[in-house]
């Protein structure tokens, strides 16, 4: 579970490794209304032959449902910004996408084929072609393992190289992420923060993933490493063609690598299209209200943007 805020305008939290992470609750709005939906008719909901459908999930934690009739797709080669401000259900979603909670009613399917709640209860091929990256990297790879050997185990597991093979993989999957093959040696442990995610992305991407799913995977890191993150991402997304569910709350963000994007509310989507049309020319309260919360845009939203 993310990192929880029950105030307004709440403090940044601790991630405690010298980082801090800024959560977004808004002020209370409306009881969501099926009618309030907005879905911008300038890219459909559902694309024909999506690489990742999900239909109606539902999640429950205990007796308080928190994501609600959720219906999404995801196309080859598109990256899908999930926003939604702290609580509104993004990381349960994209680990019931990604086989990390299996506790959920609903259907997701990879290419047609319906896939299994939990990761461990799906093939080897469906764990290989999603591929989860998390939002702190201090917690997500042990500090004591090599890089090496972190690298090494997914490709040994998912049967993409072995051997001498391997380990020139794991050499070009680190410069795929602007690592040099001296940090092969290394620890986890003696890596800075932006460069141990770095490695969590080329972890993901030894697989050889069609879908990355990508949780909040800048928030526990300084801005100045944000961008280039980022940057990589798009890179990544033009030369390997991989799909991508970006859990972000920050609208910003999803502006600069988002296709397309879904506004979350209480579990619930409430407004659906192109980033850039919903940014530009949100519809819903909620989305605007989010807006208003996001200094670089509200700026441009506010002018008439
Ligand atoms: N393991 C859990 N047990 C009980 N409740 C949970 C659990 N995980 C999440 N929740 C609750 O489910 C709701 C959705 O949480 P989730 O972490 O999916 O939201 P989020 O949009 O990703 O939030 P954040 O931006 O803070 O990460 C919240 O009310 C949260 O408190």
């Amino acid at each position: 579970m993310a990192e929880e805020c029950t105030t307004i305008d709440p403090p940044p939290v601790d991630l405690g490794n010298g980082h801090e992470a800024r959560c977004l609750r808004i002020a209370e709005l409306p009881p969501w209304d099926p009618d309030d939906r907005v879905v911008a008719d300038t890219a459909p909901d559902r694309v024909r032959e999506p690489l990742l459908s999900v239909s109606d999930l539902e999640v429950s934690y205990g007796r308080s449902t928190v994501v609600r009739d959720v219906s999404l797709d995801l196309a080859r080669s598109e990256i899908v910004a999930l926003v939604g401000e702290s609580g509104s259900g993004k990381t349960t979603i994209s680990r019931c996408v990604g086989g990390l909670h299996g506790d959920w009613r609903g259907r997701i399917s990879l290419d047609g084929v319906e896939l299994a709640p939990t990761a461990r209860a799906r093939t080897v091929e469906q764990r290989k072609r999603i591929q989860y990256v998390f939002q702190n990297p201090y917690q997500s790879l042990n500090p004591r393992r090599t890089i090496e050997q972190i690298l090494l185990r997914p490709l040994a597991l998912f049967g993409v190289a072995r051997g001498r093979q391997a380990r020139d993989r794991a050499a070009a999957l680190l410069e795929s992420v602007q690592l040099g093959p001296g940090v092969l040696s290394m620890r986890a442990g003696g890596l800075s923060g932006g460069e141990r995610q770095r490695v969590a992305i080329a972890r993901a991407l030894a697989a050889e993933p069609d879908l990355l799913v990508c949780d909040e995977i800048t928030s526990a890191l300084d801005v100045s490493i944000q961008a280039s993150i980022i940057d990589l991402l798009e890179g990544i997304k033009r030369e390997r063609g991989i799909s991508m569910l970006f859990v972000t709350h920050d609208l910003a963000l999803a502006r600069s690598v988002a296709d397309r994007m879904l506004v979350l509310q209480h579990g619930r989507l409430v407004e659906t299209g192109l980033t850039a049309q919903i940014l530009d020319h949100p519809q819903g309260p909620y989305t605007q209200e989010l807006i208003s919360h996001t200094p670089q845009l509200a700026a441009a939203f506010s002018d008439g943007g």
